[in-house]
């Protein structure tokens, strides 16, 4: 299938563009240490990852997926802190961008198109991991995972883009590797693309509705008819 008519493409961050578990693993690791916790692999926690910072802290403290109803929430903002704080020094350590993304996004943004980012990790640490992999200037909004009360897969983060942009939703296309981001864009009422070679939790991403799944990011270039944009 090709889209048509999209003006505006909407990318995921983790587990789309870049491989961000060695150092998101590295950081929670620490964080367990420091509060005398045992550390989990790095293959466990990359299916915890998706849901932002606070969950993330939050799954690692109850060690699974499912948050501990019981959990002390002085002790979950205390670990928060310590992650974050962690996290803030290994931001970019071995977080690497994943293959065919940078040429992939310089020919989308050379096409016309406009590239924007709505991710769930906090914002503070998006611009810097993207201005050191060498991305930065490609993408116009940035909407992180506390920039806004709610986010993915509530739809309020792309909703703001359009808004900011005012564009319609059907120009827009949303792009990630979780359901997140396929029920968010849902909710928005915008079309979407699963990747296949992120995280989603260890899930199967063909089965959450997604308008097309596609298993590089290549394969993007080919499924958008470029109708109305205007080469730059
Ligand atoms: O940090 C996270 O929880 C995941 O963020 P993402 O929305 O870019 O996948
Ligand atoms: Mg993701």
């Amino acid at each position: 299938m090709k889209f048509t008519n999209k003006e505006v493409l909407i990318f995921d961050l983790d587990g789309t563009l870049i491989d961000s578990v060695p150092d998101l693993a590295l950081s929670i690791n620490q964080m367990l240490k420091a509060l005398n916790m045992s550390a989990f692999s790095t293959e466990v926690i990359r299916s915890w990852v998706g849901n932002g910072a606070e969950v993330l802290t939050k799954r690692a403290l109850s060690g699974n997926i499912e948050i501990n109803p019981e959990l002390d929430p002085s002790f979950v903002t205390k670990a928060l802190t310590i992650f974050l704080d962690f996290y803030e020094k290994n931001v970019c350590v071995d977080t690497s961008v994943y293959p065919h993304v940078k040429a992939t996004l310089e020919s989308l943004y050379s096409s016309g198109y406009r590239l924007m980012i709505v991710t769930n990790k906090p914002e503070q640490f998006v611009r810097p991991i993207l201005e050191k992999l060498g991305l930065n200037n490609l993408f116009e909004i940035v909407v992180g995972g506390d920039s806004l009360p709610k986010r993915k897969p509530d739809p309020m983060q792309l909703e703001y883009v359009c808004d900011k942009l005012s564009v319609a939703p059907s120009k827009c296309l949303m792009i990630g590797d979780s359901k997140n981001d396929i029920f968010a864009a849902t909710a928005a009422n915008m079309e979407s693309i699963g990747l296949t070679y992120g995280y989603n939790h260890g899930e199967d991403i063909n089965t959450h509705g997604a308008s097309l799944v596609l298993e590089s990011f290549a394969d993007i270039l080919g499924s958008l008819e470029p109708t109305t944009v205007v080469a730059r």
